[in-house]
């Protein structure tokens, strides 16, 4: 136990504090707070602690809603302990530390809430429990491979929670994904090696899937696609592949890649890391027939789902592979790239400048590795033009940045 004076929050969910001259991490506090704290991790360079003890608190601090948040307990949410608003005044202080510290620039960024959940519950579509050997369902603990059991999940989306599938068990599963698409519910069940898993008898009419690996989902009961509803138009997504978990996220995104990227009739485009197609359509859309859009999608599912949701668009085109080994075209008037979490990296961003575009859109779920990849792109001649970032993850540290880069 050390008693600490908390200082600025910091990339991962953690404020950063000093103890004897050593900067020690902490979880479950706030900026200003004078806590105990339990240290939970002694690394070489820095500590890890959880506050478990609040001996001044902040004005931000409210009680927690969720009953399993907590130091040692589900390792889910990360801000759980924070208004609404300081959630995300404290997410557009990482963006702008992040960009600071790795892109050397600082920019302007407020967090903007997303509609549909103003309380910051009830909005995660799609929710993966871990499974305890006796068939129990539950989060992972904070760094952990133990399981919290859950009997409900608040962030989860109402048709999550009709599912029901936290108060079933569910012997010989590893996983156990609850799903509320837009027009369908569904569990997509992964086994544990090569054993069959018995599924309990849900309450709400759901597909069942079961995940087989390798990219192989087939349905025990139900349809292996489900419905979900973007710009307008109906997208098909098989079981667990890609799609933005907060209800609005996906229509949002969208807007606002075509907002900052202005496709125009004609142009050509790169969307890498497309999943299901939900910004090529938009833009296969923008640049009409005249035009040309190439999709980039390495998992074979989504790239399916992405062909199959974009039919009726002959200007779009699907290719299957990673971005670091697809060289789709020579020249692209506007890139749009929405990576996983490790961001481009420096071989994608030189790439990437060879086309010479004029705007490049990034859409991000990392700040760190995002202002990582604007430095590397500042080296090829282009410049932070528009930073937007929303709150598509209340109560969890995670944030999702667009930004718009111009070439000089
Ligand atoms: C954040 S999702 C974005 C999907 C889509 N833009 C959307 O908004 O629905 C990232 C996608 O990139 C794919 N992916 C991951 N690594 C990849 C790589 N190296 N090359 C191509 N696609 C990749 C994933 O399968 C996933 O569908």
């Amino acid at each position: 136990m050390i008693e600490l004076t908390v200082g600025p929050v910091a990339h991962g969910g953690v404020c950063v504090a000093r103890h004897e001259g050593q900067v020690v991490f902490v979880r479950h506090a706030l900026p200003g707070e004078r806590v105990m704290a339990e240290i939970t991790d002694e690394g070489q360079r820095f500590l890890r602690a959880d506050a478990v003890e609040i001996l001044e608190r902040s004005p931000d601090r409210v009680v927690p809603p969720c009953p399993y948040a907590g130091p040692g307990r589900c390792g889910g949410c990360d801000w759980q302990h924070a208004s609404l608003p300081a959630q995300r005044r404290l997410k557009a202080d990482v963006i702008r530390e992040q960009f600071t510290r790795l892109a050397g620039i600082t920019p302007e960024v407020t967090v903007e809430e997303l509609p549909g959940s103003p309380d910051g519950l009830g909005w995660r579509t799609r929710v993966q429990f871990a499974v305890r050997p006796d068939g129990v369902l539950g989060l992972r603990r904070h760094r952990s491979h133990e399981i919290e059991p859950v009997e409900f999940c608040l962030i989860a989306h109402e048709g999550v929670e009709a599912l029901g599938v936290e108060r079933e068990r569910w012997p010989g599963a590893e996983r156990v994904e609850a799903i509320a698409a837009a027009d369908d519910l569904a569990v997509v069940v992964t086994p544990k090696g090569r054993r069959s898993v018995e599924v309990p008898p849900l309450d709400a009419d759901a597909s069942i899937l079961v995940d087989e690996g390798r990219g192989r989902v087939t349905a025990a009961k139900g349809s292996e696609t489900l419905r979900e509803r973007a710009g307008g138009r109906v997208f098909e997504v098989t079981g667990s592949g890609f799609w933005q978990v907060h209800p609005s996220a996906a229509g949002v995104f969208l807007d606002t890649v075509l907002a900052l990227g202005r496709p125009g009739p004609g142009e050509t485009v790169l969307d890498l890391y497309c999943g299901a197609g939900l910004f090529t359509a938009g833009l296969a859309q923008a640049v009409g027939p005249s035009g040309l859009v190439v999709g980039i999608e390495s998992d074979p599912t989504s790239a399916r789902d992405a062909r199959r949701n974009l039919r009726d668009l002959p200007q779009a085109r699907i290719e299957r592979g990673r971005v670091e080994q697809r060289q789709a075209m020579d020249h692209a008037d506007l890139v749009v790239v929405d990576p996983p979490r490790a961001g481009l990296g420096r071989a994608v961003v030189a790439r990437i400048a060879e086309l010479t575009p004029s705007r490049i859109v990034y859409v991000s779920c990392d700040p760190a590795t995002l202002a990582r990849d604007v430095a590397w792109l500042a080296g090829h001649g282009y410049r932070l033009d528009a930073l937007r970032a929303f709150d598509a993850f209340p109560m969890t540290q995670h944030v999702e940045c667009v930004a718009l880069l111009t070439r000089a």
